[in-house]
């Protein structure tokens, strides 16, 4: 992660021929997502050649055309009119299939680099995203492909059409007269040199103009996704000037850019409108003494001008290519994060476990604070169908454990194994797969009662689903709407009381049927019926699996098998809570007490 921030950060400090050389190695990978396709784009890149090559043919005909007004030739004005139709109806038919072919292939490869990107992301180990904002993240992919897209559908086709044109004119105009390509040429590498300058700075800023639209977009996203604390703290006003902040820099830098950019491209028109007099003065020049016609010096003129219009909008297209860099490396840069060992498991009798799990030794600190350890020396055990409850003050550990028994970090040191079986042996899905976790904060996802329940087991039927609703006390609230299991939920739905939402995520569980429970419980009280109902439905879900309760209420953990308390990291007292009530100053006598005040 680190490298993806100082990346973005530090971009314009990065030496340039160093960026530009890994940019571009990175950015041929893309070309791995364009492979299936390349018979389409190989028959587009005909139509291609051949729509450049009619666009060339336009300068010569009408050239002769001119000429054609001298009297021997008069008769020649209906052949080469009709030719001229005819070169422009081929071109309209070649333009059509270059464009549609190159759509094709653009759009395939980019729904290819959509899915791979996202089906990488989601295998990502969940310290990839605990050390980045998800709202950064998401924009900027969005933002990055599709600047893809529009390199991919138009610049890259029209960089090849604009190069063709120059090296196909320049051709035709030396054989028109070499002296006046001559001339025509000595202004190229005065404008190449300055364009390249131009492109530098103009790159520099689009690409810090870039991570500021990104930077702006995660203000956006964040305070939406967390509208209720921005109105909560009546912040309306802060998030304001913090967006406003962003979009001023957006504009300054913008319009700095469009500095530079309308500087180049006054450059450009000057360039090439002052080329264009010089040749037609030298032209007429040589039409006086070498007997160049007319019509030649007028399509040696068209032709000047498709060249000189070729070479200004190169290096426009150069500039949009380098965005375009910008973004593949981006993109590759989290192609390049390792995932997890993701696999399609299905649990049967053979690997589904027991629920013995065992804590030896273990000691851990998050990857992204190395320095602080979370969890000291930890050791415990439960046996299969107990429950253990977890309690301490809040930052002791508890949520690490859990975190740590699914495995999205590995322990730095000690073992965890369940059923007398390190967890590192289990392939990855098998392991998570034993489990289900009734988080604090359930997330609803944006569909139907339905398919939030059924997401515990994919393809579950719904008699599977109806019975799970009904075990977990969520089925009589469900039926009391009048769209029953097709109610949507979430942001276009309606919205569900928390206890709703637990009975949800219950039934999930439930419809899941794993051996081991993790049960992240509320800190909000809910109100007692509501309370009475999902405690029931956690004991009906907790009945012969092992469960590991983070526990906020002792009132709920009396009946534990075990009680593990926890202070900075360290199991500091164990035992029922008949035992750990009668430590004399314990902490978990004292954690009673104050509760029973409350
Ligand atoms: N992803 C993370 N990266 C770095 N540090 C973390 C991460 N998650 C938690 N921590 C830190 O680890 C410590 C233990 O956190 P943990 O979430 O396990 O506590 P907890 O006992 O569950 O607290 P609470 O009851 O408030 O949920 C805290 O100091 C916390 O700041």
């Amino acid at each position: 992660m680190a490298g993806f921030r100082r990346k973005k950060d530090d971009q314009t400090d990065t030496p340039k021929k160093k960026i530009t050389k890994q940019d571009l190695k990175k950015s041929m990978r893309l070309f791995k997502y364009v492979k299936p396709y390349s018979g389409t784009f190989a028959i587009g890149f005909v139509f291609l050649l051949l729509s450049s090559v009619t666009s060339m043919v336009f300068p010569y005909l009408t050239g002769q055309l001119v000429d054609s007004a001298n009297a021997e030739m008069l008769k020649e004005i209906n052949t080469i009119a009709l030719a001229l139709l005819g070169v422009f109806a081929a071109n309209a038919v070649f333009s059509y299939f270059r464009i549609y072919l190159f759509a094709i292939v653009t759009q395939k490869t980019l729904a290819d680099l959509r899915q791979s990107t996202y089906n990488h992301l989601i295998k990502l180990p969940m310290n990839f995203f605990s050390e980045r904002r998800v709202g950064e993240l998401n924009s900027r992919i969005a933002s990055d492909i599709s600047l893809l897209q529009e390199t991919l559908t138009t610049t890259i086709a029209e960089l090849i059409r604009q190069v063709l044109t120059i090296i196909i004119g320049i051709a035709l105009l030396s054989y028109i007269s070499v002296k006046l390509t001559l001339l025509m040429l000595c202004l190229v590498p005065v404008v190449i040199v300055i364009a390249i300058i131009f492109g530098k700075h103009i790159k520099k800023l689009s690409k810090e103009a870039q991570s500021k639209v990104a930077d702006s977009n995660t203000i956006v996203e964040e305070t939406l996704q967390g509208i209720t604390t921005v109105k909560a703290f009546a912040n309306e006003f802060f998030e304001n000037m913090r967006y406003s902040e962003k979009t001023n820099e957006i504009v300054g830098i913008s319009l700095k850019g469009a500095k530079w950019r309308g500087a180049f491209a006054s450059f450009i028109i000057f360039a090439l409108f002052g080329s264009i007099v010089g040749v037609i003065w030298y032209g007429v020049i040589l039409v006086n003494q070498n007997g160049l016609s007319v019509g030649d010096l007028f399509t040696f003129i068209l032709y000047s001008v498709f060249v000189g219009a070729s070479m200004g909008g190169i290096a426009d297209l150069y500039s949009q290519l380098q965005k375009a860099i910008g973004a593949t490396e981006n993109l590759m840069e989290i192609l390049d994060e390792t995932p997890e060992e993701i696999s399609d498991v299905q649990l049967t009798s053979i690997n589904r476990v027991n629920g013995n799990v065992s804590f030896e030794n273990v000691s851990f600190a998050y990857p992204s604070r190395s320095d602080i350890q979370v969890l000291k020396s930890m050791s415990f055990s439960a046996n299969s169908g107990e429950q253990i409850a977890i309690v301490g003050p809040s930052g002791a550990g508890k949520s690490t454990i859990t975190n740590l028994l699914l495995r999205f970090y590995n322990p730095n040191a000690g073992t965890i194994s369940i059923d007398g079986k390190a967890i590192q042996d289990f392939p990855l899905s098998e392991l998570r797969s034993q489990m289900s976790i009734v988080p604090q904060d359930v997330l609803l996802f944006g569909g139907t009662i339905k398919e939030n329940i059924g997401y515990g087991k994919i393809g579950a039927t719904d008699e599977e689903i109806i019975a799970a609703a009904k075990q977990a006390n969520a089925h009589l609230f469900v039926e009391g709407f009048p769209e029953k299991y097709e109610t949507i939920v979430g942001e276009r739905g309606i919205q569900l009381s928390g206890g709703q939402r637990q009975r949800i995520a219950i039934a999930r569980a439930i419809l899941k049927n794993p051996s081991i429970l993790i049960l992240d419980e509320a800190t909000s009280a809910l109100d007692s019926e509501s309370e009475k109902l999902v405690q029931e439905a956690l004991e009906t879900l907790m009945k012969g699996r092992t469960s590991i309760v983070i526990a906020h209420r002792l009132s709920t953990i009396r009946k534990a098998n075990k009680i593990l308390v926890l202070n900075e990291g360290k199991l500091v007292e164990s035992g029922t809570h008949e035992e750990l009530s009668n430590v004399e100053n314990g902490i978990y006598q004292n954690l009673s007490n104050l509760q029973l005040e409350v």
